[in-house]
């Protein structure tokens, strides 16, 4: 196995009665990464954690770890350590017997325990809590401690399922950093479930998109944000996420090379322009208009009735049922088949070469500075 490959998974099944829950598998995590299994609820993420934990055992297929086959062995003999969204932490032990109590099963010698204690204490920033009970400690502080136990454990791979779903949304920012320059400083392979697409795009190095226990698309932040496999892809990452518009229900000048109206066109909400109605077949009526701060949304329906927003940088001073002339750029555009979803333009960078039908479309200066 190759040195830069810390888990390697080939042909990995696993079903619940006659539900297939993980399909037929393929995948490595490299060496030092923090690698996100990204996904709607019920679409295996958990279930795919708990195989490499070896708290599952699969129908099929195998589970490699630094090049041993693990798929019978047990969750110790892994060498992996575990943060759970419930902290998992025991209520009648204080912090640093928490930390610890690991070590003590494996009996580390007292003085080894004590030097990883404090390094992991001064790791996560729980110095002077030691003598606390987790009763007395906030929900960051306690996922800390989880945290603070999976360092001390040495292992070089650490598995998180949801770590930061009981966390309050500012609270979340934090530790989601902690977290990070954590994995970064140790150099550990982190393996960490989410549903949320955010985490994963801010945190993760690479992101495996699954659906329906299916691996949809894996690669980097940037490659799924600029280079969606499908419709799923592109309607699952970004926030707002991309917009599809059915190709039929458009103006044809605004196919932009959709070759069948029965296909989709993906535009982030970024990508489109606000210009004047003579400059452009297509107009919406605003049906929304949200300040966000830096930024605002604008809520349209389009005549075919697909609803989308806008993303303007500016604040907006349109109103609730304003027309505005809209209008993309031929680079923006991403096109889907219909029937199943699959991407059918190449990098959208390289349909300039496409045609004459497409010409990208100019930001209407004046216009958008009314916004
Ligand atoms: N022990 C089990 N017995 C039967 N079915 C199970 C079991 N564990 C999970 N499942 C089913 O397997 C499917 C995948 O579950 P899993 O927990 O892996 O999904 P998930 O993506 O982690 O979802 P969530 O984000 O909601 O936790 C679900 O349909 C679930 O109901």
């Amino acid at each position: 196995m190759h040195n830069d490959i810390a888990i390697r998974l080939s042909g990995l099944s696993k079903s619940w009665g006659t539900h297939q829950v993980i399909k037929s598998l393929d995948l490595e995590f490299g060496r030092g990464q923090l690698v996100a299994l990204l996904g709607p609820s019920g679409c295996g993420k958990s279930t795919l954690l708990r195989l490499l934990a070896g708290l599952e055992i699969p129908d099929s297929g195998r589970v490699e770890i630094d090049g041993r086959d693990v798929t019978n062995a047990a969750p110790s003999a892994r060498g992996l350590s575990m943060v759970f969204q419930s902290y998992a932490l025991f209520p009648h032990l204080n912090v640093a017997e928490n930390i610890c109590f690991g070590m003590q099963v494996r009996k580390v010698s007292a003085a080894e325990r004590r030097q990883r204690l404090q390094d992991a204490l001064t790791l996560t920033n729980l110095q002077g809590l030691e003598q606390r009970k987790p009763a007395q400690l906030s929900g960051g502080q306690r996922q800390r401690v989880a945290l603070a136990r999976a360092v001390v454990a040495g292992h070089s791979i650490c598995l998180m399922d949801e770590p930061l779903s009981n966390l309050d949304a500012k609270l979340r920012h934090s530790v989601r950093h902690e977290i990070r320059a954590l994995q970064q400083r140790l150099g550990m392979t982190v393996v960490y479930v989410t549903h949320d697409q955010t985490e994963a795009m801010g945190m993760a190095d690479q992101i495996v998109l699954m659906n329906g226990g299916s691996i949809v698309q894996s690669g980097t932040p940037e490659a799924l944000y600029e280079m969606p496999a499908n419709a799923f892809a592109a309607g699952f990452i970004g926030s707002p996420p991309m917009m599809l518009m059915q190709a039929g229900k458009l103006p044809a000048s605004m196919r932009l090379g959709a070759g069948d109206e029965r296909q989709m066109i993906g535009v982030r909400p970024e990508h489109f322009h606000i210009v004047a109605s003579s400059s452009t077949d297509l107009s919406g009526t605003v049906t929304g208009v949200e300040f966000q701060g830096a930024e605002s949304y604008i809520y349209l329906e389009l005549p075919g009735g697909d609803a989308i927003i806008v993303r303007s940088p500016e604040k907006s001073r349109l109103q609730l049922g304003d027309r505005i002339g809209l209008a993309w750029s031929a680079m923006d555009a991403h096109i889907f088949a219909a029937e199943d979803g699959r991407r059918l333009n190449p990098h959208a960078h390289a349909q300039a070469g496409l045609g004459p039908s497409i010409t990208p479309i100019r930001k209407d200066a004046a216009l958008a500075a009314a916004l």
